[in-house]
């Protein structure tokens, strides 16, 4: 029999070998030992078929199988063979991305219960009996001698021996197995939360009685306005019919304190899956999931290909948020992958969010009874008070308005705590030459390097170059200065200023290890620390009940932005945000300073709040006919020279006329393609990146399945252009950002 195997590598196709007749044919589903090239590697077996056009003689026995049972159920296979075709991504990238590591090594699916220890008589006797030549069998039993007892794989890696010796000394008396307790998976209990306000009872309700069915909900409710609650309530009413849930949140590390709400809710086995677990840790989770022993999964963007029999619910928290998009490799949106799950398996998604993305609130227009609102906020906090400081009318210092700073004197003295919002790190953005103008340069990209440290040190937020600072100007040896504002130097104005105010910075650079950001958060509700400056890592969920006044240090920097979606991120960022503002008895004020009062992003956001902005955005796409209203696509393509890049893309268009593809496209009675338009290619609005060029193909279309029909004719076209062996190349299909 010959069979499919999916390997993790970029070629997209799938590998045939051939199982012998006597051996026992793999599940479809598990993983098979193969001979790869040179090496041996795991492979996923996904097709079983009678016939090869591999020639006989190339044609290769698999080494062995590694599982007896489907290391994805059905459905789930299912979900990433359709992902790996709509993303256009190698199937075998695709499922080693929803494996841990440890599997895709080829560790046992099952952790093994039985463990192997000496015996007395091995302890004492097996050195001396056994043969000097026997040394497999001997490094058995030094290795055991150090220990309690092993399982079979560890001992038989360490000792470079296979099962059979561990059976003979078994036989000989020197070692024996154990079956150690089982765990029974315990059901636990679940902690009655608060009783509900009226809006949040509707919305548990609504979702309870959905559950058993598929239904795409869109959570909208306003900061504060207790959605965490609602998920909880609506996840106990899945667990009380023995479904599980699946909780999909944009960064652990970021929100301990949904965990840790979790934690206490719920006192039953529950698993964390996130980008800070070792190896054996996301195994021991992963197994745990897929043996249905954990009654929760709480993950990051990759936790969508949690194994989970009993799926009954899946929550998307802050499903606005670009980290549901994973941007290079296999470029899946968990957001939409997850609606599909849900889809599927019949059950239904609840996205949750106070600024949801446009594509879900179009969705909820379409179908008003998928739309549950929770419009104010919880425990009777009002909604914070938001307005503009005009900065092209005030004096500044180092970035803070005058009115900006007498506010947070103003709140500090009222006993509030203060929250300074500045999405850019370091000291500063630019090293600048008062004298010739001269700034300091990425060498690598097209960028300006930030100053950090104080002045001290420059580094490329691009690509991560460092360097240190020269005092005096290369060109002209005038004094350099570093100008403008990062989230470094505020803090340090910020101490200038307010004296003796206990202060604390939360971005990427205070915050590295673990435990540091609890630690922050701690010594924040503890009202320890009056003053808070920092990047979107603030802006994420956090509930910290006493600060009272927020200020949006530059509302600017998206306001002029090329990027489609930009508009719609900046509004999202400032209303999260301006959200930590009095979300307990004190009332909050936001301050947003900006030199454009008149923006209507900014008008709009004041007068009408989110959803008058999401308005005018929807209209805005419509017109111009981006996503929601269309589909797209990016091909980019990067390399030494900008020629090269270029020279690619417009080969890759020149090959979609020439095969026919943009002809059928143009002809309005070919409707598989019609609509379907190519823009560009174009170089990237930052066109060198850590020493390569870059630029860009756009691909739109009124819906996706032109999209995928043109790219199904052109991908392999693209594999065989001779120019694209000078560059690398990607697609992106659904891609967020363009650049
Ligand atoms: N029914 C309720 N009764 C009392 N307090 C509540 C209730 N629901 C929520 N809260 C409290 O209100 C605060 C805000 O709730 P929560 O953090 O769930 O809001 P959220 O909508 O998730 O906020 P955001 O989107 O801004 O992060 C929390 O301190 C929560 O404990
Ligand atoms: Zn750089």
């Amino acid at each position: 029999m010959i069979l499919g195997v999916a390997i993790d590598t970029p070629l997209r196709r799938i590998f045939d070998y051939r199982v012998s007749a006597g051996q026992p044919s793999p599940p479809h589903g598990g993983r098979v030992w193969v001979p790869f090239g040179r090496r041996r590697v795991v492979g996923i077996v996904i097709e079983y078929r009678e016939h090869t056009e591999v020639p006989a003689g190339k044609l290769r026995d698999i080494h062995a199988c590694i599982d007896t049972e489907p290391v994805f159920d059905p459905q789930l296979l299912k979900l990433l063979l359709w992902s790996a075709e709509y993303y256009r991504h190698p199937v075998g990238e695709v499922l080693a991305a929803a494996l841990p590591a440890a599997l895709r090594a080829g560790a046992p699916l099952r952790e093994e219960l039985r463990v192997w220890r000496l015996t007395e008589a091995g302890r004492r006797q097996a050195m001396t009996q056994l043969s000097a030549r026997a040394t497999r069998l001997r490094s058995i039993v030094e290795y055991l001698a150090h220990r309690d007892a092993a399982p079979a794989s560890d001992i038989l890696q360490a000792a470079g021996a296979s099962m059979e010796a561990l059976h003979r000394l078994a036989a000989r008396g020197f070692v024996e197995w154990q079956q150690p307790v089982a765990e029974t998976a315990s059901s636990g209990t679940v902690h009655p939360g608060p009783s509900l306000n009226d809006a949040q009872q509707a919305a548990v309700e609504h979702i309870a009685a959905c559950l058993g069915g598929f239904s795409a909900l869109l959570l909208q409710g306003v900061t504060g306005s207790g959605k965490t609650e609602v998920y909880m309530q609506a996840i106990a009413a899945v667990l009380a019919r023995t479904g599980q849930a699946l909780v999909l949140v944009p960064e652990i590390a970021l929100t301990p304190q949904l965990v840790s709400r979790f934690r206490e809710r719920f006192d039953l086995p529950m698993a964390v899956l996130h980008s800070g677990l070792s190896d054996g840790e996301r195994l021991a989770a992963w197994r745990q999931a897929q043996l249905g022993q954990v009654h929760i999964v709480i993950g990051t963007r990759s936790a969508v290909f949690a194994p989970l029999p009993r799926l009954g619910l899946i929550v998307m928290d802050e499903e606005h948020d670009p980290s549901f998009k994973q941007q290079d490799g296999f470029r899946y949106s968990a957001r939409d992958l997850a609606i599909l799950r849900a889809q599927r398996l019949d059950i239904p998604i609840v996205l949750g969010s106070a600024t949801p993305s446009l594509e879900s609130l179009l969705h909820a227009r379409r179908q008003p009874e998928t739309l549950l609102r929770l419009p104010r906020r919880a425990a009777g906090a009002k909604p914070p008070r938001l307005s503009l400081v005009d900065l092209r009318n005030q004096p500044q210092t180092q970035g803070l308005a005058t009115a900006t700073v007498q506010a947070i004197d103003r709140h500090l003295r009222d006993g509030g705590q203060v929250m300074l919002f500045l999405n850019r790190r370091g000291y500063a953005p630019v090293m600048f030459c008062p004298g010739c103008g001269w700034t300091a340069q990425c060498r690598r990209c097209d960028a300006h390097l930030t100053v950090h440290g104080r002045g001290t040190q420059l580094a490329c937020h691009h690509c991560g170059n460092r360097q240190v600072v020269a005092e005096l100007c290369p060109l002209c040896s005038t004094m350099l200065k570093p100008v403008g504002q990062g989230t470094e130097r505020i803090e340090e104005t910020l101490g200038l200023m307010f004296p003796g105010v206990a202060l604390a910075r939360i971005d990427r650079d205070s915050i590295r290890r673990k435990g540091e950001l609890e630690a922050v958060l701690t010594r924040i509700n503890d009202n320890e620390v009056r003053l808070l400056v920092g990047t979107q890592m603030l802006t994420k969920g956090h509930d910290f009940p006493n600060v009272t006044l927020v200020v949006v240090l530059n509302a600017d920097q998206g306001l002029f932005s090329t990027d489609y979606r930009a508009s719609e991120r900046l509004a999202q960022t400032i209303v999260q945000v301006a959200g930590r503002a009095g979300r307990a008895q004190r009332p909050g004020e936001v301050l947003i300073q900006t030199e454009y009062p008149d923006h209507p992003l900014l008008t709009k956001l004041l007068t009408g709040g989110y959803e008058a902005f999401a308005e005018g955005a929807l209209q805005e796409r419509e017109r111009s006919g981006w996503p929601p209203f269309a589909r797209i696509a990016l091909l980019r393509a990067e390399a030494p020279t900008p020629a090269a890049a270029m020279q690619f893309l417009h080969a890759a268009r020149d090959a979609a006329q020439a095969g026919g593809l943009l002809a059928c496209a143009q002809d309005t009675n070919q409707s598989a393609l019609r609509g379907l338009r190519l823009l560009g290619p174009a170089p990237a609005p930052m066109e060198r990146r850590a020493g390569r060029f870059r630029a860009q193909l756009l691909l739109q279309a009124p819906s996706h399945g032109p999209v995928q029909k043109f790219l199904a004719g052109w991908l392999p076209i693209l594999e065989t252009l001779p120019a694209s062996r000078q560059v690398r190349w990607s697609i992106d299909v659904d891609a967020q950002e363009l650049f």
